[in-house]
């Protein structure tokens, strides 16, 4: 028996990573009574029969599963945005931050495009990531046209699962390609493998990277706050959970209580308004999505 993850699923069979070596795995019909179905991203036990092939006999219990794509215990996000074109969008950031943080994926924010920006928007684009940086994530700047920023990228890899989220056109495959000239990934092109439409069945698979895997197909596609519960909003931003011990009140929101340190801070300009009305607006539609069944 030995220990591997499941890096490509096809035609009834599972491709298991283990020590550098790749496995062509069937599962155990037992699964489909239990109603276990393997996933890409799982870490299993499994059965050598030969040198390349064998059977999984047990998937290890999951730190979590992304349904699109369906992809299991991802470790971190990239957060590809760029600086124009489209527009960086602090409210987009913020609803994919929310999601990430709620799912206990660690968050990677990639502001690409770099290049593009005049001395007036790279003020605001600057100012921007200053915040992001202040409430404590990691923000790389890069340019796939310059090659700037790029190389940065790879120790975040090392020994993680990633995927890759971000609107359509930021350069997600672009970054890819920048770091693995060999994946030849299309770009700018609506049928590339990372652009597919919404609605095709998608293979993903996990490429290795430097150190570590990443997922073919970006995930996050659905930035719904349907799974998030209106009192888990809060530890959603990591600079409110570093204040709420100083609030009045256990559990509280940060809306109408009073003596409420994360209000205290906004005031005090040390918590930007806009990540503040983007909470309230959150909280907001949480509220709505609960009363609507
Ligand atoms: N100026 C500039 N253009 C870039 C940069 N990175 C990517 N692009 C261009 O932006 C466009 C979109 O890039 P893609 O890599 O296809 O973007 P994507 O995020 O994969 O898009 P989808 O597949 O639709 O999700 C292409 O025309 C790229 O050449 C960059 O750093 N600077
Ligand atoms: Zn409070």
């Amino acid at each position: 028996m030995a220990e591997g993850k499941i890096i490509k699923a096809l035609s009834g069979f599972y491709y298991v990573l283990s020590e550098g070596k790749l496995f062509q795995c069937r599962g155990r019909g037992v699964f489909r009574a239990q109603k276990i179905t393997p996933l890409v991203g799982d870490d299993v036990v499994f059965e050598a029969t030969s040198p390349m092939e064998g059977y999984i006999m047990k998937v290890h219990e999951r730190k979590n599963e992304l349904v699109r794509p369906p992809i299991a215990n991802v470790d971190q996000a990239v957060l590809v945005f760029s600086a124009v074109e489209p527009d960086f969008s602090a409210v987009l950031l913020d609803r994919f931050l929310v999601l990430i943080e709620s799912k206990n994926i660690r968050p990677l924010i990639v502001v690409n495009k770099m290049d593009l920006l005049t001395d007036k928007t790279k003020q605001v684009v600057e100012a921007y990531i200053h915040d992001y940086r202040r409430i404590g994530y990691d923000v790389i700047e890069t340019s796939t046209v310059e090659n700037s920023g790029v190389e940065q990228l790879i120790p975040y890899f090392s020994n993680k699962t990633s995927v890759f989220a971000g609107q359509s056109g930021v350069g997600k495959s672009s970054l890819l390609n920048a770091i693995r000239p060999d994946l030849q990934l299309k770009t700018n092109d609506i049928s590339h493998h990372l652009g597919r439409g919404k609605h095709t069945t998608r293979h993903v698979e996990l490429i290795e990277i430097g150190e570590g895997l990443v997922a073919d197909t970006p995930g996050f596609s659905a930035l719904e706050f349907n799974d998030i519960e209106e009192n888990q909003l809060p530890t959603c931003f990591p600079e409110f959970v570093e204040r709420s011990d100083e609030c009045k009140f256990r559990g509280c929101t940060h809306i109408a209580e009073p003596k409420c340190a994360v209000k205290k801070a906004l005031e005090a300009g040390e918590i930007p308004s806009y990540r503040y009305d983007h909470y309230v607006r959150f909280m907001e539609e949480i509220k709505e999505r609960k009363t609507r069944y």
